[in-house]
C-alpha cells in the first residue's frame, strides 16, 4: 500500500471536491476535520503528503490555527510534505507557511489540474525524502551509526569483530586514513573491503568530500571512457548532454575502484595516465581538468595473480598499492562469527519486527563449523533469512539453511568441492531429477559462485545477471 494523502479541512464540500479531483492519482486518501483528527491519522497511517487548509476552521481568517497545526504535523513526522491551501487573498499567509516548512501552496478556488500537479510533485518530494532517509539509515547500518548508538566493538569503523586480524585492519585504517596514500584493499568477496574503503574515507581529511564508487567489473569496455572521464555533449551519437565522469565527480574526495582486478589489460593504461597526471579529459573535449582525489581500490584477486603482468600492469599496481590492507576470509577469523551473527540478528529482528531471543546452541555450533565461502555477506544473508523464517523464539540450524558444503566442510571437505557436488538427489529424497525451480536456481547460483571462487562479477557474468541481481538471488537463497 503506498503512503497516503491526508486532506485536512472542516468543510465537507471542500473535502469532497478535493477527493474527486485527486482520485485519479491512485494513492489512498484520508480525511480529517480537526487538528486532533489530523494528528491521529498521522499516528495510525503512513502519510506522505498533507493538504492542509490554513483557514480550516470556518470564520478563521488569520490562519493561526492552521499554522500551529502545520508546526505540530512537522514535529510529528519530519519527512512529511505539507501543501497548504489558502483563500485566494491569502498569499501572504501561504508565504508565511512556506517559511515555516510547507512545501507548496494552492489558492482557492483551485484548478483541478493545478491541484493534481502540485500534489504529484509533493508525492515525488516525499519519495525523495523517504529515499534519503533510507540511505541515511543504510549508511548507519553499514558502519556510520549515529553518535552514541554504536556497539562497543563496532564504532567508529563499522567493522565488527574482535579477532586480532580485524583489530589489525582497524589499526591500519587509523594509521593510513589521515595520509593521502593510495590504498589497495585485498580480500575475498564479502569480507568487508567496501566497508574498509568507506572507513578510510570517513577517517580522512576528505571526509566532507564525495566518496565515489566505480565497479570496474561492471563498466563495459565500450563505455569505459565516458563513464570514468565523462563526455561533452555531441561527442558521440547518444551524448545528448554533458556528462560528468566518475573521476571528476570524486574531486575533493575519494575514488573507490571496486573489483580493480577485473579492469581489462587494454584499458589499464588509460586509468594509469589519469592517476599519474591527475588530469582528466572528457570524451569530445580537448581541455584536461585537474582532479584532486585519493584512490582506494579493492580486489578479490590474490596478490600473486595481481603481480602477474599478463593480467595487471606493474606500473598501475605500483600507483594503486602505496599501502595494502588485507582483509582475511571469515574462516580464518572464526572468533568474529558470533559477534557478527548477533549484530545482524539485532539488525534484522528490528527491521522485520521479530523479537527473537538469539541463536540455539546447535545454530551457534553450525555457524562456527561453517566454512563461509561467501564470507560476512553470506553470514548476513543467512541470518536475515533465518530471522524471516524462524518460527520459534530462538534461531535454529534449520532456519539458517547453511548450504550443504558448510555442513560437509565441518568434516573436512573443501567448500568448492562440496558446492560442486551438491547432488539433486539430496533435495528430492534420492530418486529422479529434481526440477524444483527454486532449488535448481540455488544450485546453479552456487555452482557459478564456486566456479569463480565467489567472485561476484565473474559469477554474475557467467549467469547473465547484473551484480545487483545476483546479490538479490544470493540473499533469497541465504548464500
Ligand atoms: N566486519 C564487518 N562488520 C560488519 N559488517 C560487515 C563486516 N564485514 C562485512 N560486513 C558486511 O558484509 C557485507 C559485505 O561487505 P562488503 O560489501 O564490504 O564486502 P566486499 O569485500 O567489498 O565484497 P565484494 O568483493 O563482493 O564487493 C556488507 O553487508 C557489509 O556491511
Amino acid at each position: 500500500m503506498p503512503p497516503a494523502l491526508l486532506l485536512v479541512d472542516d468543510d465537507p464540500d471542500v473535502l469532497l471536491a478535493a477527493r474527486l479531483a485527486l482520485a485519479e492519482l491512485g494513492c489512498p486518501l484520508l480525511e480529517a476535520a480537526t487538528p486532533a483528527d489530523a494528528l491521529q491519522a498521522l499516528a495510525e497511517h503512513e502519510v506522505a503528503v498533507v493538504l492542509l487548509d490554513l483557514n480550516f476552521r470556518r470564520g478563521d481568517t488569520d490562519g493561526r490555527e492552521g499554522l500551529a497545526l502545520l508546526a505540530r504535523l512537522q514535529r510529528a513526522q519530519p519527512a512529511l510534505v505539507v501543501v497548504v491551501v489558502t483563500a485566494h487573498a491569502g498569499v501572504g499567509l501561504a508565504v508565511q507557511a512556506m517559511q515555516q516548512g510547507a512545501a507548496d501552496f494552492v489558492a482557492k478556488p483551485w484548478s483541478n489540474e493545478r491541484l493534481r500537479a502540485t500534489v504529484r510533485q509533493a508525492l515525488a518530494l516525499h519519495a525523495t525524502r523517504h529515499e534519503a532517509e533510507r540511505a541515511r539509515r543504510q549508511a548507519a547500518e553499514l558502519g556510520q551509526p549515529p553518535a552514541g548508538s554504536a556497539g562497543p566493538r563496532e564504532a567508529p569503523h563499522g567493522l565488527i569483530g574482535e579477532s586480532s586480524a580485524i583489530a589489525h585492519v582497524r589499526a591500519l585504517i587509523d594509521r593510513v586514513a589521515p595520509t593521502d596514500a593510495n590504498v589497495l584493499v585485498l580480500g575475498e568477496n564479502g569480507t568487508g573491503k567496501e566497508l574498509v574503503a568507506a572507513a578510510l574515507h570517513r577517517a580522512s581529511a576528505r571526509a566532507d568530500g564525495p566518496l565515489v564508487t566505480v565497479d570496474m567489473g561492471a563498466v563495459p569496455a565500450t563505455l569505459f571512457d565516458s563513464e570514468l572521464f565523462g563526455h561533452r555533449r555531441g561527442a558521440f551519437t547518444d551524448a545528448r548532454s554533458d556528462r560528468v565522469g566518475r573521476i571528476a565527480a570524486a574531486d575533493g574526495g575519494t575514488l573507490f575502484l571496486d573489483e580493480i582486478g577485473n579492469l581489462p589489460l587494454a584499458l589499464q593504461p588509460r586509468l594509469l595516465a589519469v592517476l599519474e597526471r591527475r588530469l582528466v579529459t572528457p570524451v569530445g573535449s580537448d581541455r584536461p581538468l585537474p582532479v584532486d582525489l585519493r584512490v582506494v581500490s579493492a580486489t578479490n584477486l590474490r596478490r600473486d595473480t595481481l603481480a602477474d603482468e599478463r593480467q595487471f600492469r606493474a606500473d598501475l599496481l605500483w600507483r594503486l598499492n602505496t599501502v595494502e590492507i588485507h582483509v582475511p576470509p571469515l574462516r580464518q577469523r572464526r572468533q568474529d562469527v558470533p559477534l557478527l551473527a548477533e549484530h545482524f540478528l539485532q539488525l534484522y529482528a528490528r527491521k522485520y519486527g521479530r523479537p527473537l531471543r538469539g541463536f540455539s546452541e546447535a545454530a551457534q555450533r553450525a555457524m562456527a563449523a561453517h566454512d563461509w565461502p561467501g564470507n560476512v555477506r553470506a553470514l548476513r544473508h543467512a541470518v536475515e533469512r533465518a530471522v524471516v523464517v524462524c518460527a520459534g523464539a530462538r534461531i535454529g540450524p534449520e532456519d539458517l539453511a547453511l548450504a550443504a558444503p558448510a555442513r560437509r566442510a565441518a568434516d573436512g571437505t573443501s567448500a568448492a568441492e562440496a558446492a560442486d557436488d551438491t547432488a539433486p538427489e539430496a533435495a528430492n529424497g534420492g530418486g529422479g531429477e529434481d526440477l524444483n525451480l527454486e532449488r535448481v536456481e540455488r544450485r546453479v547460483v552456487e555452482r557459478a559462485l564456486a566456479l569463480h571462487a565467489w567472485n561476484i562479477s565473474l559469477a554474475a557474468r557467467e549467469l547473465g545477471l547484473s551484480r545487483a541481481a545476483l546479490y538479490r538471488r544470493m540473499q533469497r537463497h541465504g548464500l
